[in-house]
């Protein structure tokens, strides 16, 4: 609709640059969480061409919505209010009101609010706290608090505030840290907390010599933890709470390796935001001749090639002769673009002859070059960073958005660089268990497990067989991330990744809070920011953040940042928040340079992993250290859950007593592409 508004307006510019797509967006949702509809809106300043515009886009999307009988989300309110004005009896029935959360309230449901306690008086509670206040993107307003208050005040109306000072949730020590954080928050009240939990366990503080050793010591933790008697912790017992999903990539990989379940809460797998499943999708068809890849990247890429020659493609390929040999992809595709297969228009052969082009030079850069200018050629020639920036859809601005893709790729791109098939052999356990369990439910399974094996051993040495194994090594990630995530039963059996806005209004008796980092919290944006007072309301913001996710804790906090990030395109340091807090509010365990642990010169890269003390007692059968090598001493964790049961160390499903795999569940171990080809010819 709103793309209809601007086309009959003729907006070509507006049309075609996403920036100013969303910036209308962004001005029509803002009007509206004001309760503003085209006739309320006073134009501030009536020479500012922009906001003209704004308002000259708004007034048509609202005819049309008209037109079509139709209202958007935010209208819902707008119109309740509305209603409520012409018709106040329509609420004569509510004899009290109770808002939760108030602190995420924005105008429109402020004013909301006013108009149900029309006929139940001063029948109104609101609970809230406005230290919790960190939906501001979305127009949410913490002011509400002093607002209403104001208002009751001025109206005469009784008002009585309750303080609720008792925290049952949280021990002594972390209430501390989240109070001596939030004394930093100008023109807030003060609160002093009093903890019910008597757990006597100090908040934990570690600050790494770098971002790689992070992921192993927070698994190595976990690991130890769940292992340690006395506490009967289960994975469910431990969230680790993020800023950015980004930094969920090495944690999901640490975790996997030491064979943790884990579940993403309300956050998107690394796996699953648009930049990396695009280049991961890339890096199949330069590897595998993939066809579900090909079939992806053909509709971002090929222009021109619509749904319809996409299926003719597909049919081609399904009806080929050698439909599982390697290539028949690939020639199938050359075919529709040279001509020799008809239904390709000229625009979608150009489009798909310099598809397979770059497929080709990408392959032989495969083979003359390190896979670090292998994966910057590929990012750099399939314009990944342009094109996800496309495809992203965000409330966010494109620097921002762009930012954050070019940190995600090199993320991706350390994944590839440190990737070490020989050394993967937790992972190629685990894998088989997999393939164990795919064996029971369906015989292509042992297909493929025989044809990953034969492949293995056959072209070990080669780079392609390199990237083929990083990618199987990415099927088992994305796999155990996205495994049947709504089965009550596994998720009990959990450890929680999830967003500090995921996180909000839940607790756990653990809780890690790992990459403290400036330009991650607070963020690169807030830091940045020009306008003093804009800047200084982001960096409250982002305080309180961190002030939700400090609180999601029950008995134990980790607070976890490093010092130099390798990938990083700029210097990293440990977050300005945490100079907030006093030095004796916490226990620091960071490595210390005396320390026999840390002073080892294997401690190049990953000071953790390399230390001799450790990697001993970690060797594998073969003798090779195991990639779950760590500093942390740890046994493999023991799933047990908390009424005897056994989880599978990979997914997390049950598995039986006698460590078979419950029948009642099949495991998502994907080679989407295999699968979804006919069987075998035999
Ligand atoms: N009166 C009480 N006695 C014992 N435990 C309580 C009591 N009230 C709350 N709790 C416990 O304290 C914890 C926090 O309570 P609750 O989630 O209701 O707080 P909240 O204010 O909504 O927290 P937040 O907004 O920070 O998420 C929960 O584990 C809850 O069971």
């Amino acid at each position: 609709m709103l793309l209809k508004a601007i086309n009959s307006l003729g907006l070509e510019d507006v049309k075609t640059d996403k920036s100013s797509l969303k910036r209308v967006q962004s001005y029509i949702s803002q009007q509206k969480s004001l309760g503003f509809h085209p006739d309320d809106v006073v134009i501030a300043d009536p020479s500012d061409r922009i906001e003209a515009q704004h308002f000259q886009v708004y007034s048509e999307y609202q005819k049309i919505l008209k037109q079509n009988t139709t209202i958007d989300f935010d209208d819902i309110l707008v119109y309740t209010y509305k209603l409520l004005t012409i018709r106040p009896e329509c609420v004569s029935h509510v004899k009290h009101i109770l808002v939760d959360e108030f602190q995420d309230t924005n105008t429109i449901q402020l004013k909301l609010i006013f108009k149900f306690t029309q006929y139940c008086k001063d029948n109104i509670t609101i609970v809230g706290d406005a230290d919790q206040s960190i939906y501001a993107f979305r127009n949410a307003s913490y002011e509400n608090f002093k607002i209403l208050e104001g208002l009751a005040l001025e109206n005469r109306r009784e008002f009585i505030k309750i303080t609720l000072d008792q925290n049952y949730r949280s021990t002594d020590s972390i209430l501390k840290i989240s109070e001596s954080l939030m004394r930093h928050q100008e023109d807030r009240e003060d609160k002093k907390l009093v903890s019910n939990n008597d757990k006597e366990d100090p908040v934990y503080y570690i600050c790494h010599k770098s971002h790689d050793d992070e992921p192993i010591f927070i698994a190595d933790k976990i690991s130890n933890m769940l292992n340690d008697t006395d506490n009967n912790y289960t994975p469910k017992d431990f969230a680790i709470i993020v800023r950015v999903s980004r930094t969920f990539l090495s944690l999901e990989r640490e975790l996997t390796r030491n064979r943790i379940p884990y579940r993403i809460v309300k956050g998107q797998s690394f796996w699953d935001l648009k930049e990396i499943s695009m280049t991961v999708d890339c890096l199949r068809i330069i590897a595998n001749d993939d066809w579900l890849a090909y079939k992806r990247t053909i509709d971002w890429f090929a222009i021109g090639c619509g749904t319809k020659l996409i299926e003719k493609i597909e049919t081609a390929i399904f009806t080929s002769e050698s439909s599982v040999e390697s290539g028949v992809v690939n020639r199938v595709i050359t075919e529709f673009a040279t001509g020799i297969r008809s239904g390709a228009s000229s625009k979608a052969k150009a489009s798909l002859f310099h598809l397979l082009s770059l497929v080709n030079e990408s392959r032989t850069k495969l083979m003359n070059s390190d896979v670090s200018d292998f994966f910057n050629f590929v990012t750099q020639k399939f314009s990944l960073v342009e094109n996800s920036l496309k495809k992203k859809s965000s409330s966010k601005d494109d620097n921002e958005l762009k930012y954050e893709i070019t940190e995600n790729l090199s993320e991706l791109r350390k994944q590839l660089e440190q990737y070490n098939p020989e050394e993967d052999e937790q992972l190629r356990k685990a894998q088989e268990e997999v393939f164990q369990q795919l064996q029971e439910n369906n015989n292509d399974a042992q297909y493929i497990k025989e044809e990953n094996i034969t492949k293995d051993s056959e072209e070990n040495a080669s780079k392609e067989a390199f990237l083929s194994a990083f990618l199987d090594h990415i099927y088992l990630a994305e796999s155990i991330a996205s495994d049947d995530q709504a089965s009550q039963e596994k998720d009990l059996g959990k450890v929680t990744l999830t967003t500090i806005h995921g996180s909000k209004g839940l607790e756990w008796p653990v809780v890690i809070l790992p990459s403290l980092v400036n330009n991650i919290i607070p963020s690169k944006f807030s830091l940045t920011e020009i306008n003093p007072d804009k800047k200084k309301m982001s960096i409250n913001e982002e305080r309180r953040c961190f002030y939700v996710a400090l609180t999601r804790s029950k008995d134990h906090l980790y607070l976890s940042t490093y010092h130099g990030d390798e990938n990083s395109y700029q210097p990293v340091s440990p977050s300005c928040f945490l100079n907030e807090i006093p030095r004796d509010c916490y226990h620091d365990i960071s490595p210390k340079p005396n320390n026999e642990m840390f002073t080892s010169k294997q401690f190049s890269l990953n000071s953790y992993r390399g230390h001799k003390k450790f990697t001993e007692s970690r060797m594998n059968f073969a003798g090779k250290p195991s990639l779950g090598s760590s500093s942390y001493p740890s046994k493999p964790a023991k799933l047990v859950g908390a009424n005897g049961e056994i989880y599978n160390p990979v997914t997390g499903a049950l598995v039986n007593v006698n460590g078979a795999p419950s029948k009642k569940r099949r495991l998502g171990m994907g080679r989407p592409y295999k699968q979804l080809l006919p069987a075998r010819k035999k």
